[in-house]
């Protein structure tokens, strides 16, 4: 058996350093006090960091929520229905892009809103900042935490009795799953379960509205895609979680009958979108005079995207939310079937990537330094486009905002907030 040192020393291939030997021993007494110093250093430091994680979970476990009488007020006053026939609605996500619009909306009409974000870092938290401070404005409390965290969850259904949650927390982007596979698992597998067991125990159970997406149709290549198509062609793992979501929520509408709708959104866009999808970004570039990069499928063929104005998006929530039907189980158990029911919400009119750059162009009065690549292997797919007869019959969805009107808006609201030149920091 090898010391503790020589297996230090030498990790991998110890042939290598066979001839060595001799010479090893003689350095031993001087090597082995380094080494000694080294796992003494090794060691603080270890120690150091596991202290300060420790106090970094129970600071943010105190400061995010055991806080109190006032903080049990602040959320009880925001979940506060002020309708006839009113809901009460959890949502994820909400300091999100489609979170935040969902929240404005469900609150103008009455229905009461908790919030809850991680604020996690995967684009511009200052953005995600400033969409919290416009719903506190509007009397909508956002609680700091994330949907793994199952005791805060717990508390929060505890202290709200909500009839619905609106999902919407999750791991978005379909290229950014190759940089880091492990933020998808977290959030839209983990986080999901760990909210559907905290939903499934809850009395009374809510029914549950969460976002799946457009790309679980992946590489399918009949067109407008319908909910009966096949889904079992994930091209990225993005798309392959929010499928993953679609079967994991289904075995907890059928065991526990939570009431269950997913939502497969198509590239939704709008004021207050997301800074890391191509038409935000291609207008920060655009602003900034710097070149944008447009992928292009097989033989130069134009890569098109059924865009879907934020508007239409929430008008999809807020039918789903209404027509969702109850959940029927308590106490871990189903005591007859509830919805289970999953919409394409679209646009019904896909555009190409570069007449949608042609449009920013138009708004923006610039024109953009395109550089044109061939689309690379990161989980892209090359159209997409919903049939959305489905929601129609359901609950009367009916898109009307245009790719050109929608980017019009989204253009003035980009200006006003970031300014012409802030476009340059
Ligand atoms: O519909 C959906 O389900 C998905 O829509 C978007 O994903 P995506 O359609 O890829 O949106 P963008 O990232 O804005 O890309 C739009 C188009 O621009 C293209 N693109 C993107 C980035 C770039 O630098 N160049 C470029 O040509 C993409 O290939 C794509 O065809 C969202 O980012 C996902 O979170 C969402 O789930």
């Amino acid at each position: 058996m090898p010391s503790l040192e020589e297996e230090l020393m030498f990790p991998s291939t110890p042939g290598k350093y066979k001839g060595q030997n001799r010479h090893f021993h003689r350095c031993f007494a001087s090597t082995s006090t380094m080494f000694l110093w080294a796992l003494f250093l090794i060691a603080i430091t270890a120690s150091y960091l596991c202290f300060q994680s420790f106090m970094d979970n129970n600071n943010s476990t105190s400061n995010r929520f055991f806080t109190g009488h006032h903080w049990e007020k602040q959320v009880i006053n925001s979940a506060q229905i002020h309708q006839a026939h009113g809901m009460s609605v959890l949502v994820t996500g909400a300091a999100g892009f489609v979170g935040s619009h969902v929240s404005l909306a469900l609150k103008k009409r009455g229905d009461g809103v908790v919030g809850l974000d991680n604020f996690n870092n995967y684009y511009d938290v200052s953005l995600k900042k400033a969409r919290k401070n416009l719903l506190n404005e509007n009397g909508i409390f956002i609680v700091e935490g994330d949907i793994n965290e199952s005791k805060l969850l717990l508390k929060l259904f505890d202290i709200a009795k909500f009839t619905h949650v609106m999902h919407l927390a999750a791991q978005a982007g379909v290229r950014y799953a190759m940089e880091n596979p492990n933020s998808y698992i977290h959030s839209n597998i983990a986080g999901l379960v760990t909210l559907l067991e905290v939903s499934k125990n809850a009395n009374p159970q809510p029914a549950i509205v969460w976002a799946s997406s457009s790309s679980v149709y992946g590489l399918n290549e009949k067109v407008p895609f319908s909910e009966s198509d096949r889904t079992d062609q994930p091209a990225s793992l993005y798309a392959a979680t929010k499928k993953a979501g679609e079967e994991i929520t289904h075995t907890y509408n059928h065991i526990y009958g939570l009431s269950i709708t997913g939502l497969r959104f198509f590239t939704v866009y709008g004021p207050w979108g997301r800074p890391d999808m191509a038409y935000f970004s291609f207008t920060r570039n655009i602003l900034q005079g710097k070149p944008i990069t447009i992928y292009r499928g097989k033989n130069r063929v134009d890569l098109a995207r059924d865009f879907t104005y934020i508007d239409d998006v929430v008008k999809g929530c807020i039918g789903s939310l209404d027509t969702s039907g109850k959940s029927t189980g308590s106490g871990g158990k189903k005591w007859g079937p509830a919805p289970y029911r999953i919409f394409n919400l679209g646009n019904t009119s896909p555009v190409t990537v570069p007449m949608m750059v042609g449009m920013l162009e138009k708004h923006l009065k610039i024109k953009a330094k395109k550089n044109f690549v061939v689309m690379p292997g990161n989980g892209d797919v090359p159209f997409t486009h919903a049939n959305i007869s489905s929601a129609r019959k359901e609950f009367g969805y009916k898109p009307n905002t245009d790719l050109q009107t929608g980017l019009k808006k989204f253009v003035r609201w980009y200006l006003s907030y970031y300014g012409y030149n802030q476009g340059k920091l």
